[in-house]
């Protein structure tokens, strides 16, 4: 078994548990009532001809599966306003409560303190947390290839879309970019964390980002350390870069994704 597999094991526990309290339909409901989605892929440049920009995904992480606990976050409102500040275009929250300590309360506290898309960041196995997400008013829900068959992955990206979000879908090998284009992804992620191991390679990004099509935006995930990364990701092709770790342990995280949307801007322009 995987790490990937043994984390979806206690997701679904978990999400079995709160459809017993609050019903689909119940969801239903809710999501109908939340204010209407935020355009990420818009928010991330996906529209620009040619994008020129770099784009931060902020993400609000207290622990992970590989390195522990990364930092005491006491208030998640209070950081995100500062991502917000400093330029993030979408944040990110972790709600998988067993490896990363993250929970949908962290979420409606970022969301009622910003105004950016944000994504719900979690194992996203069933059609049932895609209405959740909407329901707590995500913009965008991640979509795991790699945890997913073909036509899971098609039903969970075309609920996302009709329910007015986009999906960030992540990929970490040629042949899951190959399915998430076919699957008609417009925001593709490559994350250099291979969830099956955890071992993270960001030399892998630089092969993988032009066989992503060109009109999806594309993500680089994980192992960003400071702006040498952003700027090496930038100039393989990045059009937006998810931080973590780096942006929790920073005592200044709005002045750090300042610095990293310049770097990679820099990037860009040296690419052209
Ligand atoms: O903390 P980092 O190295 O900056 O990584 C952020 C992000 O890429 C990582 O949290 C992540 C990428 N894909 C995921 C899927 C599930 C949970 C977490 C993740």
């Amino acid at each position: 078994m995987t790490v990937l597999d043994d984390i979806i094991v206690g997701v679904r526990e978990d999400l079995e548990a709160r459809r017993t309290q609050v019903p689909l339909e119940e969801l239903k409901l809710l999501a109908a009532q939340a204010p209407a989605p935020r355009d990420a892929y818009a928010a991330l440049g996906g529209a620009e001809e040619p994008r020129q920009q770099l784009k931060v995904i902020a993400e609000v992480k207290r622990k992970s599966p590989s390195k522990g606990a990364l930092a005491e976050i006491a208030d998640p409102a209070e950081l995100a306003v500062r991502y917000e500040q400093g330029g993030a275009a979408v944040i990110s929250v972790l709600t998988e409560q067993r490896r990363f300590n993250g929970s949908l309360a962290d979420f409606d506290a970022v969301r009622a303190a910003v105004d950016i898309p944000l994504l719900r960041k979690d194992f996203n196995v069933d059609e049932y947390q895609i209405w959740e997400a909407r329901a707590h008013g995500a913009d965008l829900v991640l979509l795991i290839v790699a945890a997913l068959d073909d036509e899971q992955l098609r039903g969970f990206l075309a609920l996302a879309h009709e329910l007015g979000m986009e999906a960030l879908v992540e990929t970490h090998t040629a042949e899951e970019i190959d399915r998430a284009a076919a699957a008609g992804a417009r925001i593709i992620g490559v994350n250099v964390r291979n969830l099956k191991t955890l071992d993270v390679d960001r030399s892998i990004f630089a092969g993988r980002a032009g066989r992503i099509p060109a009109g999806a935006v594309v993500v680089a995930e994980s192992g960003v350390r400071g702006a040498a990364d952003v700027e090496h990701y930038a100039a393989h092709g990045a059009n937006a870069v998810l931080v973590g770790e780096a942006l929790v342990k920073d005592n200044a995280p709005a002045e750090a994704i300042a610095e990293f949307g310049a770097a990679g801007a820099a990037a860009i322009a040296a690419r052209a």
